[in-house]
C-alpha cells in the first residue's frame, strides 16, 4: 500500500470524471527526450477538456514546464504527439481557436506604456487601431486596469505588471490560457487575489486554463483537476477532481473540505518525491 492510499480520506475517493467539454488537448503518449540526454517526461496521456481549469502540480525537475511548452507547440515531443481540438497544430487559429501562453516573468516593454503593452499582439497582427483600441480597453477592464492604461511597467506593482501580462494575453481573446507559475514571484495576499480575479475570469468567460504551479493551495483553489506529477523521470502519477463548485472564494480557502484536499494532494507530493528518488 502507498502513503496516499494509506490516508486517503473520503473526498479523495469521490472522484467524478473530469467535465464533459469535447477535449481542447489531447496529449497522446508523449515524451520528451532533450539533446542534452535528459529524459524529461515519459510518455504522457493526458486529456483537457474545453472549460477546465487543470494544473500541473509537482516536484521541482519533474517537467511541469516542458509539458505546457509541448501543449503550446513551443517544443516538440520526442515521440507520441498532440491534438489541439481535435486537430494537429496546423489548424489551430481556424474556427477561431486560439491559446496564449503566459510566464512567471511579465516580460513587459519598459519604454512602451500599459496600452501600448497590451496591443502589441495586436500591432504584430496588423488588426486596425481603432478595433485595437477597443480590445484593448476590454481587456485592461478584466484585469482592473482601466485607470492606469498611461502608465510605464516601471510605475506598477509586481501584482499589477502581472495583471499586464494577462491582459496583454486576453487581448488576443483566446479559447485556451497556458500559464507557467504566472503569480510564483509574488507575495502570498497578492497571488491569492490574483488567483481570484483570473478564477472570476476564466468563470465568466468560460476559458480553458492549463496551469503550473508549485503550490498546493494554489492548485486546491483554482482547479477542476490536479494533474499530480512525479519528477526522474517527469511522468504522471495520480490525477484528482476537486469537486467543488464554482465560483469559489475565501469561505473555500478555510473550508475543511479544502483542507482535506491539500492533505491528500501533500501526501501525494510526498509520494511523488519518494518514487523520484527510487528512480534516481
Ligand atoms: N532545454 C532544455 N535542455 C535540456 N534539459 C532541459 C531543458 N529544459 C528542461 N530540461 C530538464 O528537463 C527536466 C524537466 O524540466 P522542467 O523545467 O520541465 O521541470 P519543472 O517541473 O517545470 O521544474 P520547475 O518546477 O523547477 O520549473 C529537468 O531535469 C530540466 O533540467
Amino acid at each position: 500500500m502507498t502513503i496516499a492510499q494509506a490516508v486517503r480520506t473520503p473526498e479523495f475517493d469521490a472522484q467524478e470524471p473530469a467535465p464533459a467539454g469535447p477535449p481542447a488537448i489531447e496529449v497522446l503518449g508523449a515524451d520528451k527526450v532533450f539533446s542534452t540526454g535528459v529524459r524529461a517526461l515519459t510518455p504522457i496521456d493526458l486529456t483537457v477538456n474545453q472549460g477546465e481549469f487543470v494544473t500541473l502540480l509537482g516536484p521541482s525537475g519533474c517537467g511541469k514546464s516542458t509539458l505546457l511548452k509541448m501543449v503550446a507547440n513551443l517544443i516538440e515531443p520526442t515521440s507520441g504527439g498532440l491534438m489541439w481540438w481535435g486537430r494537429d497544430y496546423g489548424h489551430v487559429g481556424e474556427e477561431g481557436k486560439k491559446l496564449v501562453f503566459v510566464f512567471q516573468d511579465p516580460t513587459l516593454m519598459p519604454w512602451s506604456r500599459v496600452r501600448g503593452n497590451v496591443r502589441l499582439p495586436l500591432d504584430l497582427a496588423g488588426v486596425p487601431k481603432a478595433e485595437g483600441n477597443a480590445r484593448v480597453d476590454r481587456a485592461l477592464a478584466m484585469v482592473g486596469l482601466e485607470k492606469f492604461d498611461s502608465s510605464y511597467p516601471r510605475q506598477l506593482s509586481g501584482g499589477m505588471q502581472m495583471r499586464v501580462s494577462i491582459a496583454r494575453a486576453l487581448v488576443t481573446e483566446p479559447n485556451l490560457l497556458l500559464m507557467d507559475e504566472p503569480f510564483g514571484a509574488l507575495d502570498e495576499i497578492t497571488r491569492n487575489k490574483l488567483d481570484q480575479d483570473l478564477l472570476d475570469l476564466w468563470f465568466e468567460r468560460k476559458l480553458t486554463v492549463v496551469f503550473v504551479t508549485h503550490s498546493i493551495y494554489e492548485s486546491v483553489f483554482l482547479s477542476t483537476r490536479v494533474v499530480v506529477m512525479a519528477a526522474r523521470p517527469g511522468r504522471v502519477l495520480r490525477e484528482v477532481v476537486i469537486d467543488e463548485p464554482y465560483p469559489r472564494d475565501d469561505a473555500w480557502r478555510v473550508s475543511q473540505r479544502f483542507a482535506a484536499y491539500a492533505r491528500d494532494l501533500q501526501v501525494l507530493l510526498a509520494e511523488a518525491s519518494v518514487s523520484g528518488a527510487a528512480h534516481e
